[in-house]
């Protein structure tokens, strides 16, 4: 079995290309525009969703078939039509250019696959069988979402805050290394959950780093 990297990918206006324009592409472009990616569509059909972001303006259609020559300029590319010949056409091409290529009808053939997620704000948990089995890795995730609720969401947003705030105001490496140890070890969920949470604002998060200092 293929041995996969996980990465966490900012494609904030970056060029995205799906060829084919089906539930599988509609799902993969659903979250690619989600995230602020430039996304060209090349498809002789789409979905009804798709083809209302579409006539939203949220992203470009080419409404014929693929040809050669398709992807440049992309920095990721999608293969999702239901013809694998053209969907390999399309990971050749990727593969002459360099940009990552993920192939829908046979995931081992592309660069790269996509897991099924859960988020929680800034929070991720994603879930991949390696391409073994798709819909196991949904069933999973819907398992984790019943155990990592929203809380989590308050708690990303809290650890956010207060390293930023050290970042910008704690200069000294040990001293640092002290205030992350710290933070990690609170226990901020309990008291999230118990509804016992406030959250800190600046000058909070000034008096817990004196606090520090003064040690
Ligand atoms: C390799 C991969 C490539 C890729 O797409 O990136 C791939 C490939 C294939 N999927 C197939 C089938 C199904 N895919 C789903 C669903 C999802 N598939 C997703 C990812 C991936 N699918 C990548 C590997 C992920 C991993 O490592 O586990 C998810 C997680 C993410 C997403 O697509 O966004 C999304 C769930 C999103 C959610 O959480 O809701 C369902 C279930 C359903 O639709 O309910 C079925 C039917 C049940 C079944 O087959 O298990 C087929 C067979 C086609 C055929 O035989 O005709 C292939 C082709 C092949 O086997 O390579
Ligand atoms: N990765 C995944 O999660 C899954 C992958 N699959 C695979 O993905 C393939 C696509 O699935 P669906 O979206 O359900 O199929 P679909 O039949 O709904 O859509 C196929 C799309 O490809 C387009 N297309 C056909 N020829 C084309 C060409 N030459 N150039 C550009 N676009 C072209 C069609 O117009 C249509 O919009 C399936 O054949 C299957 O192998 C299936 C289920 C899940």
């Amino acid at each position: 079995m293929t041995h996969y990297v996980p990465l966490m990918m900012n494609l904030e206006e970056r060029r995205c290309v799906i060829v084919g324009g089906g539930t599988v592409a509609e799902r993969k472009v659903a979250s690619l525009i989600e995230a602020g990616a430039e996304v060209t569509l090349i498809s002789p059909t789409a979905t009804n969703r798709l083809q209302g972001f579409h006539s939203e303006g949220r992203m470009d259609w080419i409404q014929r078939g693929y040809q050669a020559g398709d992807l440049a300029g992309a920095f990721l590319a999608y293969a999702a039509t239901d013809r694998q010949g053209i969907n390999d056409e399309v990971v050749l091409e990727a593969e002459g250019l360099g940009i990552p290529v993920n192939h829908a009808g046979d995931g081992s053939r592309g660069s790269f696959i996509t897991p099924s997620i859960v988020r929680r704000g800034g929070l991720i948990l994603a879930v991949s069988t390696s391409g073994a089995g798709p819909g196991a890795s949904r069933a999973l995730s819907r398992e984790i979402m019943e155990r990592y609720g929203d809380d989590y969401e308050t708690y990303v947003d809290f650890l956010s805050f207060v390293r930023t705030a050290v970042k910008r105001r704690v200069q000294d490496r040990q001293m640092r290394a002290r205030l992350y140890k710290s933070l990690a070890e609170m226990d901020i969920l309990s008291s999230i959950r118990e509804g016992r949470f406030q959250p800190w604002n600046e000058a909070e998060v000034i008096a817990w780093m004196d606090s520090y200092r003064e040690e």
